[in-house]
């Protein structure tokens, strides 16, 4: 039995502000597979990333981990739980990316790079557009109970203002929100709140052209 139920594509992208998808919890996984997910979430091997300082690129503060790379290579999968083993070997195996392309009327995408992000209290991603070697980013989100109260929250922009929020995306257990790339596909997670509020949790898929 695949992990990934196959009918979150069925869906149609959003056209504005640019081309991009929501999928509600339980569309892109069954309820109890994200829940066990979500408890197997890897805890270790992250890299703290603090590129507030700026530099000309997009401005972020989290923890990364990378589970497979553009160039094919998988990372650490032999220490990953192992429902996590089997989502990752799912998504690289073929079926996604052939499933995106059709869904998103794109090219197959040639490499993904797949990573684990945990966002602690107070870190954030500034605007951006994602690089230009991207066709496409799928988030997947593992935050049971998440609050729109508590930030972390995925906000689809109209523009590099950060205050142009066109739509939200409540980062909760199960949810997901696939953007295509493109000059104009603008997006930022707002800053997570303070202690007591929990680590937000993250898988990035993207599609590298
Ligand atoms: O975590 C999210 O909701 C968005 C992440 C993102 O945009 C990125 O890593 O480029
Ligand atoms: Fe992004």
């Amino acid at each position: 039995m695949p992990l990934i139920d196959a009918r979150w594509t069925r869906r149609s992208p959003n056209t504005e502000p640019f081309r991009w998808l929501a999928t509600e919890p339980g569309e892109l996984f069954p309820l109890d597979v994200a829940e066990r997910l979500a408890d197997d979430f890897p805890k270790d091997g992250y890299a703290r990333i603090d590129a507030s300082a700026g530099g000309g690129g997009k401005s972020y503060r989290n923890y990364s981990k990378v589970l497979a790379g553009p160039d094919g290579a998988t990372a650490d999968l032999a220490g990953l739980p192992e429902l996590w083993r089997r989502l990752v070997e799912e998504i690289t195996g073929g079926d996604y990316r052939r499933d995106v392309a059709r869904l998103l009327d794109q090219p197959v995408a040639p490499a993904l790079e797949v990573r684990l992000a945990r966002h602690a209290n107070g870190d954030w991603l500034g605007p951006h557009t994602d690089r230009d070697d991207k066709l496409f980013s799928h988030i997947v989100y593992f935050n049971p109970g998440w609050r729109r109260e508590w930030g972390g929250c995925l906000e689809i922009l109209r523009g590099s203002d950060p205050g142009s929020v066109a739509a939200t995306v409540v980062p909760v257990l199960g949810a997901s929100a696939l953007l295509v790339r493109s000059d104009s596909s603008w997006h930022q997670v707002s800053t997570v709140a303070a202690d007591p509020v929990p680590e937000r949790t993250s898988l990035l898929i993207h599609g590298i052209a």
